[in-house]
């Protein structure tokens, strides 16, 4: 049995060697010859996988390690009945930990706080709704918009895209890019849009590139739009717009859902589609796979409760990812043809808020954390 597997995918190698030989292969695009003989293909969302790719090829699984799916022809596998598995949720907290921390950057940079803040979550899947839980333990005020959610009668409230328009300080979005439908996302975020936003407000883009119409962004910035702008993806990639990347405020290469865990979770989760398709289920803890973070352990003297110190709680999660270590590079090299990519293949290591214990002195102070996604620990 021959799996190929994107060479981008950690663990990869390890875990579907259990189940038949295993070859990496580079996703943009994945070579022609590799595919001939193939039983299995496990992809990023670097690769269109579609009629093009698979006819003619003995593909029968088709696995992505990926939350999204649009790069995927899913109705075309399900004709040639072709098994397939994506891994929802698989990054959800580390993009959730992406837009705290570009935030809180923007908060510090602009003498803000994010408790005066309405945010605007605009998708409430797995990572809108976590980004959701997480604003409020700090007791920031949400205000969700997720069509799909409110028409299947989903406890809310789900406001229209129009109220978080008018009323949210921070709009950031996490939908899945749908080109048609009734839920179209492409260009959801449009000239008409941008042109209704008051000034002084935050857009973040963490979910794909073409839910922002790019050029819109880039004239409304030009023309004097004030708007503070957080893009991790690109209309398109790896060809972004050079005066756009100038134009906002933190720009990243697509590695918002980057954390270690993340990616793992994600090789995880097709890896055991994957088995139990060939009817050998397997089962992966998470911790078997991850290393020792680099740092483990930190003490919290007094409480973060008492008047919510958000200088220390910035302080907390950039100890473990600080956004601004993904910004500086991508706009060194942004525009040389290859980089973009290479700046996802050779990614520093990256972990959650979870990989770092603290020890506080305070119960309050340890069950806020928690909520937060930090492991804590009374001493
Ligand atoms: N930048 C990254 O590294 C990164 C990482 C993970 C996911 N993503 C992208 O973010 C998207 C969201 O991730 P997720 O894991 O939360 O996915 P998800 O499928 O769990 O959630 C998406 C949510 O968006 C809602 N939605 C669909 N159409 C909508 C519309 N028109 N308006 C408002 N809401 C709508 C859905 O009902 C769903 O609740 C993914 O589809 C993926 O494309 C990007
Ligand atoms: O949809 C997702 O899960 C993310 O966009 C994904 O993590 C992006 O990373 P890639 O698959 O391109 O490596």
């Amino acid at each position: 049995m021959k799996i190929l597997v994107d060479e981008n995918m950690p663990y990869a190698q390890t875990l579907f060697s259990r189940l038949g030989d295993v070859q990496a292969v580079p996703g943009r695009p994945i070579p022609r010859e590799a595919l001939l003989g193939a039983d299995a293909l496990m992809v990023r969302s670097v690769t269109k996988v579609n009629a093009d790719l698979l006819t003619g090829t003995g593909v029968k699984f088709v696995g992505t390690a990926t939350a999204g799916t649009d790069h995927v022809d899913e109705a075309w596998l399900a004709a040639q009945d072709i098994g397939f598995s994506a891994a929802p949720g698989c990054n959800a907290i580390a993009v959730v930990e992406y837009v705290f921390s570009a935030l809180m950057i923007l908060a510090q940079r602009d003498g803000w706080q994010l408790r005066d803040k309405t945010v605007g979550i605009v998708g409430v899947g797995n990572v809108g709704s976590r980004l959701q839980a997480r604003f409020e333990a700090l007791g920031v005020k949400t205000l969700l918009c997720d069509p799909p959610r409110a028409a299947r009668g989903d406890a809310g409230p789900f406001w229209p895209l129009e109220k978080l328009v008018a009323e949210a300080d921070i709009l950031t979005f996490h939908t899945p890019l749908y080109k048609d439908g009734p839920y179209r996302t492409q260009h959801l975020v449009d000239a008409e849009l941008l042109a209704a936003l008051p000034d002084n407000r935050v857009l973040i883009n963490a979910c794909r590139g073409e839910v922002v119409d790019n050029a819109a962004l880039l004239a409304a910035l030009n023309g004097g739009k004030v708007l503070s702008t957080v893009l991790d993806v690109w209309e398109p990639e790896p060809d972004l717009s050079l005066p756009l990347l100038r134009a906002v405020d933190i720009g990243t290469a697509h590695i918002a859902g980057y954390s270690l865990e993340g990616k793992a979770r994600g090789t995880t989760q097709v890896f055991e589609a994957y088995s139990r398709f060939l009817g050998q289920p397997h089962a992966v803890p998470l911790e078997t796979l991850l290393p020792v973070p680099d740092v483990s352990e930190v003490t919290l003297n007094g409480s973060l409760v008492a008047h919510l110190d958000e200088g220390t709680l910035l302080r907390l999660m950039h100890l473990v990812y600080d956004v601004r270590r993904d910004d500086a590079p991508l706009r060194r090299v942004a525009g040389i043809p290859g980089e973009f990519d290479k700046l996802r293949k050779f990614y520093q290591e990256r972990r959650e808020w979870s990989s770092l214990c603290i020890q506080c002195d305070d119960e309050a102070t340890a069950a806020l954390l928690t909520r937060l996604g930090f492991t804590a620990r009374l001493r």
